[in-house]
């Protein structure tokens, strides 16, 4: 078995989709980034790579390189995936928290838990995501930005000998 652990942060400006989990939540503001700033996406992919001990997605994923410039994160995950799968190993569970003051996530994480345990081929019940405010403290409180966190257990696949 494997850990891995992963943080990142977007800053929230006007003019841009808001994009969580692979999901779009209608708000006023969204995430700033080469890609489609999918913080919480970010923060698995991390978690992932980690586990792998293959750095980091700026590594894999080079903000410099105009080949993912607005990309869907969520696309980026299916090609962390495969890199599960070349290193032989399965999903063993994740577990993500969004930090983020507004707006209320609750009634998007279910689809985001559905739309990240179908990119990486495990069940829902590998995934589960949370989300906190800050109680209007610091640069999440102000609604600069929004952070997420993620832990990742890997396990060896079960190769079946009979
Ligand atoms: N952006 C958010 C933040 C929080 N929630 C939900 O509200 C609960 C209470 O949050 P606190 O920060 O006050 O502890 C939290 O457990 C989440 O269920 C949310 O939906 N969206
Ligand atoms: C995902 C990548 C690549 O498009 O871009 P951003 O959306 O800027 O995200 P960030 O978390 O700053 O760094 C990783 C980048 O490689």
């Amino acid at each position: 078995m494997r850990v891995g652990f992963g943080y990142d942060v977007h800053q929230l400006v006007e003019d841009r989709k808001l994009i969580i989990g692979g999901i779009e939540i209608p708000f006023e503001k969204g995430l700033l980034g080469h890609s489609d700033a999918d913080v919480l996406i970010h923060a698995i992919m991390d978690s992932i790579l980690g586990a792998l001990a293959l750095g980091d997605i700026g590594k894999h994923f080079p903000d410099t390189d105009m080949k993912y410039k607005d990309i869907s994160s969520i696309y980026l995950l299916s090609q962390v995936f495969k890199l599960i799968n070349e290193e032989g190993y399965d999903i063993g569970n994740i577990d993500a928290t969004i930090v983020a003051q507004r707006p209320k996530l609750a009634p998007y994480i279910e689809d985001m838990r559905a739309r990240i345990a179908d990119t990486l081929h495990t069940p829902i019940d590998n995934i589960n995501i949370k989300a906190t405010t800050t109680e209007w403290l610091g640069f999440v409180g102000r609604e600069e930005g929004i952070s997420s966190y993620s832990v990742c257990l890997l396990q060896k696949k079960i190769i079946d000998m009979r």
